[in-house]
């Protein structure tokens, strides 16, 4: 297994791997920050191929660098669960998708390829998060709610049933999300309101 991102975001899926008992061999990362990660080697990643069959996690926060990596290197990803989280055995997470620390993704949610579900974030039943969606930590989604593309729900927030987020959308800190929000802006508060 490699990691591609040696960031702080990286320490945290390296703890799952390790809680997992998954050996990480290195850390690919364009400007390595550090030599090692918790004596996990961090090379200089200069675009090189790798073979396509070489497990890897996408450690990178920003959904839409994480989707331009996915997209230029075709590699077999893996998901990474921590072991004290609850995944429904009747939800399903795609490749690549990385769930933190006492998250809990519950029955007939779909959670798409490399999204990130962070430490103690609550996807409820019948959700579904499209491809690259970070839903940050604490942050809890009622039953049927819809998150596009790329989104990111903030730190602490809600949303309430059955809305729908779409692609590209940052949902800040705290926000209550009480109404559908479109493609690309950036919703704050409480209740939720446009400010970009
Ligand atoms: C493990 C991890 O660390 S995961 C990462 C978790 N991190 C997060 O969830 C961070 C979420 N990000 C935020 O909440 C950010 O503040 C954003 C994206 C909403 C806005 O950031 P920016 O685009 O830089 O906006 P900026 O800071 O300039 O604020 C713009 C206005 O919105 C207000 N604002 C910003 N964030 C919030 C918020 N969460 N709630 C209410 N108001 C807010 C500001 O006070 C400012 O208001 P003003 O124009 O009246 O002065």
């Amino acid at each position: 297994m490699i990691l591609i991102g040696a960031s702080g975001h990286a320490k945290v899926i390296l703890d799952i791997l390790f809680k997992n008992e998954i050996t990480v061999d290195r850390i690919l990362d364009a400007n390595p920050p550090v030599t090692e990660l918790f004596g996990v080697p961090v090379n200089l990643d200069d675009g090189a191929q790798l073979s396509k069959e070489t497990k890897a996690v996408i450690a990178v926060g920003n959904n839409l660098i994480r989707k331009k990596i996915a997209e230029s290197r075709l590699l077999q990803y893996m998901p990474a669960v921590h072991p004290r989280s609850t995944v429904s055995p009747f939800a399903k997470i795609g490749t690549g998708t990385v769930v933190m620390a006492n998250a809990v993704i519950n029955p007939d949610a779909l959670v798409g390829k490399h999204c990130i579900i962070n430490t103690g974030a609550v996807i409820e039943h019948d959700c579904v998060l499209e491809d690259y969606v970070h839903i940050s930590p604490n942050a809890a989604l009622a039953g049927n709610v819809t998150v596009g593309e790329c989104s990111q729900i903030g730190i602490g927030a809600v949303v309430l049933q059955g809305i729908k987020i779409g692609n590209n959308v940052t949902v800040g800190a705290g926000a209550v999300i009480i109404r559908d929000i479109p493609d690309r802006v950036t919703v704050v508060g409480n209740p939720g309101r446009i400010i970009k």
